[in-house]
């Protein structure tokens, strides 16, 4: 089946057809560690800490119990195929992964099955499922605002998705030199752990501008951390002043809007 043919959620400002092709196009590959989605795979232990940390000092929770998220409603916003969506609901939290990609929504689906897990992924957008008055505790957005067309409609939609106070946990690039070097350079042309054409790297966001684009949006940022890749061990880990590549964001929804 041709991406073309392919049912795709496309019908919101934030989605980029030809992104969501690209994504379709890998979607039987998630969960091999060694496929294209290496870096995620590496990147996650770092960023399920910083998820699951940041999630229970905002609800006041305890990191070492089994399951810390109990209670807690989590949107998976651009979840693919739910590297993400999987562990937070073995943390205890009641998960949605939503993706405007179908394939990456079956692959998703078939992985949770044949780890029993209970997941409700569905093939929609931020901002399909903001209209649909769906609300959540928290959300996770990562690795998806440098592939979204329309930033100011994606994070209304977000906004809007929260409760009040609820927090969004967000990861992305950095647009500088070093990111052009080593997430486009590196790692498409170099490393070739990614396909050539998974980054455009005009459409990184600084973490001031990202920031910004919260602000304006109604959210207040709690939180900012590099994470920097160790060459040596091929191990990541979380950095309080090395925002140059990999960074992530905890932001709060004020109540005002
Ligand atoms: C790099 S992947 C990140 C996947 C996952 N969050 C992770 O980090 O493992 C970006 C995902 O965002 C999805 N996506 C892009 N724009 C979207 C939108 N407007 N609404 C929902 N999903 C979107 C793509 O289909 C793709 O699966
Ligand atoms: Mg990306």
């Amino acid at each position: 089946m041709t991406a073309a043919s392919e049912k795709t959620s496309s019908a919101s400002a934030s989605v980029d057809p030809a992104e969501i092709a690209h994504f379709s196009a890998m979607a039987a590959t998630w969960w091999d560690p060694k496929g294209p989605f290496k870096p995620l795979h590496n990147l996650n232990p770092t960023r399920i800490a910083f998820a699951r940390d940041s999630l229970c000092r905002h609800f006041n929770r305890d990191p070492k119990d089994a399951e810390p998220l109990q209670g807690l409603r989590i949107l998976d916003i651009g979840c693919g195929g739910g590297l993400l969506t999987e562990p937070m609901t073995r943390l205890g939290a009641t998960m949605v992964g939503a993706d405007a990609s179908e394939k990456n929504i079956k692959t998703a689906q078939a992985h949770a099955n044949d780890m029993e897990l209970d997941i409700d992924y569905r093939n929609i957008t931020a901002e399909e499922l903001a209209d649909a008055g769906e609300k959540f505790d928290a959300i996770l957005n990562m690795e998806v605002i440098e592939h979204v067309a329309d930033i100011p409609s994606f994070l209304t939609a977000c906004h809007g998705l929260l409760k009040d106070e609820g927090c969004m946990v967000m990861s992305t690039l950095n647009r500088t030199a070093k990111s052009w070097i080593m997430a486009i350079a590196g790692a498409e042309y170099i490393m070739r752990w990614l396909p050539k054409g998974t980054h455009d790297w005009q459409k990184f966001l600084k973490p001031s501008e990202l920031s910004r684009a919260l602000r304006s949006t109604g959210f207040e940022t709690l939180d900012l951390k590099g994470m920097v890749y160790h060459p040596l061990s091929g191990e990541w880990s979380l950095d309080d002043h090395d925002f140059s590549v990999n960074y992530l964001i905890l932001t709060e929804k004020k109540q005002d809007g």
